[in-house]
């Protein structure tokens, strides 16, 4: 069987250190770039991020929607990219945040998180907003297959509040609740769980709620949304351990040329274990 992605990430982040850098081909990055805003100058960005990092970052994480942009090319653009982040060692998080009713949520599962998939990758990222259970069969397709989730539950836009902190009846937020669902999804895994959270680095203070869900957070945010690594531990608190920064711009705004773009991804995984290490 293969090894589940609870253990693996625990693994990636140990030798490689807690980072995960997105790649989001925004078109205006695309002309910073001096690259056309073309399916070429898409497939010559993301291979310029994976040449820089895939062979030194923990975790890669492809933002499908500038992808998909460009039609079925940009679809291939992205196939070979998670197979070259992964050929380099790199765990690659798809950022597609799917959510659908359960039997097309299923589609969805097959699309991404079955190993023989052109799409099969370590994680997805999907949206528990059509209802928790709904996610079912990408939970048990992400068990069979060694993959995991990364479930929106606090997210980092300010517009997330009015979903996430909404009270149900019996007083708990929503986004809490979601949390409650991963820790009992990851209830007994070691090292880690394979069903994490999507955290936001921007939230602030977070501790009034329950963190310790045994499987990662992801936190974006850090970067071009303004958070910086040395507030992890202010919002994380004693869950930091389990923390995934991700930086998509605050990198990626350091290309094309590839040792500046690995010098940015090494600033910001050095500042990130430093603020996390045990004091
Ligand atoms: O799921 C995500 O990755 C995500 C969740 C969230 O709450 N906020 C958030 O910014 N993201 C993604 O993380 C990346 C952040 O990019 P930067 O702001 O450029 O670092 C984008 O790909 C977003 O879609």
């Amino acid at each position: 069987m293969t090894e589940p992605f609870g253990a693996r990430l625990r693994r990636a982040t140990d030798e490689r250190g807690p980072l995960c850098v997105g790649i989001d081909p925004h078109a205006s990055l695309l002309a910073e770039w001096g690259l056309d805003d073309t399916v070429e100058g898409l497939e010559r960005f993301s291979r310029t991020v994976v040449e820089a990092v895939a062979d030194r970052v923990a975790v890669l994480k492809p933002q499908s929607a500038f992808f998909e942009r460009f039609g079925s090319r940009g679809i291939a653009v992205l196939e070979r990219s998670v197979e070259a982040a992964r050929a380099a060692g790199a765990l690659v998080v798809m950022d597609a945040k799917r959510g659908d009713i359960g039997s097309t949520m299923a589609a969805y599962a097959e699309s991404f998180l079955h190993k023989d998939a052109p799409l099969f990758s370590d994680a997805l990222t999907v949206s528990p907003y059509l209802g928790y259970g709904s996610l079912k069969p990408a939970v048990d397709t992400a068990r069979e297959n060694g993959a995991g989730l990364f479930v929106l539950a606090l997210t980092s836009n300010p517009e997330g509040s009015e979903v996430q902190h909404a009270l149900r009846a019996d007083g708990r937020s929503i986004g809490a609740t979601m949390l409650a669902h991963l820790a009992a999804e990851n209830a007994g895994e070691e090292p880690l769980g394979s069903f994490g959270a999507v955290v936001g680095a921007t939230l602030g203070d977070l501790s009034s709620y329950d963190l310790a869900i045994n499987g990662p957070l992801l936190a974006p945010g850090i970067g071009a949304q303004g958070a910086t690594p040395a507030d992890l531990p202010r919002v994380f608190g004693a869950a930091v351990r389990n923390v995934l920064p991700n930086v998509s711009r605050g990198v990626l705004r350091h290309g094309p040329e590839v040792g500046a773009l690995r010098a940015s991804a090494e600033r910001f995984a050095e500042e990130i274990r430093a603020a996390v290490a045990p004091a």
